[in-house]
């Protein structure tokens, strides 16, 4: 790992034959959804109806999130952008069962987390989520292997060995398994967390500023690793980012202000991103 960093769109050629989406039977966007009456309808991994969330009371009331309505589809990887405070990681802790929303529905695949108890939700997030937080959040005094095990072992499932040895190889921690967070760089543990959110193969990855805490190459590495997981694996990854060059790995970037969705862009460049953010800022 790390010898060559990866790329975001504004580096794939046209003759780029990476496949974008390996599973069959998915889309990689509406341009290509729309006249082939052969192509299937793209699946939903989560979306918001809706979603309301206000903080405080009165005169000092927040409004973080303005009804918004936004669909992940699934196996494409979504960056949400915006100004500081646009609302960006109210929308990813609701629709992450991490924050509730005042009102409104967040969905992930047909489950709807409005309504449900603190149990049902950290079940749901268990079993059918993955995070990857800025600031790592692997545990101490586990090892790596250990860490990247440890949601599964808490939910009682086991781990598909020969997944688990795929996922650590592909990700350069083969020889890291044994060693404890402390032991490893800050781009190591953000891979072993990257390897703690695949191995269960979730159905949707949130990502909090995944790379707010990187170097550069770390940045990339992890950002490639994603970018992977979903051609390669059909992951479906979701990220808040601050930084245009990791939103242009995604598929599509939404861009939040004052709490609403106020664009979007599909195969996003890192010049693209930056002329939509200014326009946006004013
Ligand atoms: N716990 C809270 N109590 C009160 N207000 C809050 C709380 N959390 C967020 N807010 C407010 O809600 C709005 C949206 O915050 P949020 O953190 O979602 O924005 P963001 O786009 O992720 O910002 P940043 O890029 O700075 O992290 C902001 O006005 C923020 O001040």
């Amino acid at each position: 790992m790390g010898s060559s960093p990866a790329s975001g769109n504004q580096d794939r050629s046209e003759g780029d034959s990476r496949p974008r989406h390996a599973l069959s039977g998915d889309v990689t966007g509406a341009a290509t959804q729309v006249d082939s009456p052969a192509t299937p309808v793209k699946s939903v991994a989560a979306r918001a109806v809706q979603l309301y969330k206000s903080y405080g009371s009165g005169d000092t009331a927040v409004t973080a999130l303005d009804h918004v309505n936004v669909e992940f589809a699934a196996h494409e990887f979504t960056a949400i952008m915006g100004p500081s405070g646009s609302g960006k990681s109210t929308l990813m802790h609701t629709m992450a069962g991490l924050d509730s929303a005042t009102s409104g529905d967040a969905i992930i695949g047909e489950t709807n987390l409005s309504g449900m108890g603190d149990k049902q939700i950290t079940a749901l997030r268990r079993d059918r989520l993955g995070f990857i937080f800025q600031s790592f959040n692997l545990v101490p005094t586990l090892t790596a292997a250990e860490n990247i095990t440890l949601p599964s072992d808490i939910a009682g499932k086991s781990v598909d060995k020969q997944w688990f040895e795929e996922v650590t190889t592909r990700l350069g921690l083969s020889k890291r398994l044994s060693h404890r967070p402390a032991e490893l760089s800050g781009g190591q543990q953000q891979r072993v967390a990257c390897a703690r959110a695949l191995v269960s193969r979730p159905d949707i990855i949130f990502g909090d500023e995944p790379t707010g805490n990187l170097d550069s190459n770390s940045s990339a590495e992890v950002l490639s690793i994603l970018r992977t997981a979903v051609d390669h694996d059909g992951q479906t990854v979701v990220i808040v980012t601050h930084d245009p060059r990791a939103a242009s790995y995604a598929d599509r970037v939404i861009f939040l202000a004052d709490g609403r969705i106020v664009d979007e862009l599909r195969e996003p460049t890192t010049e693209k991103i930056l002329a939509k953010m200014s326009s946006i800022e004013g």
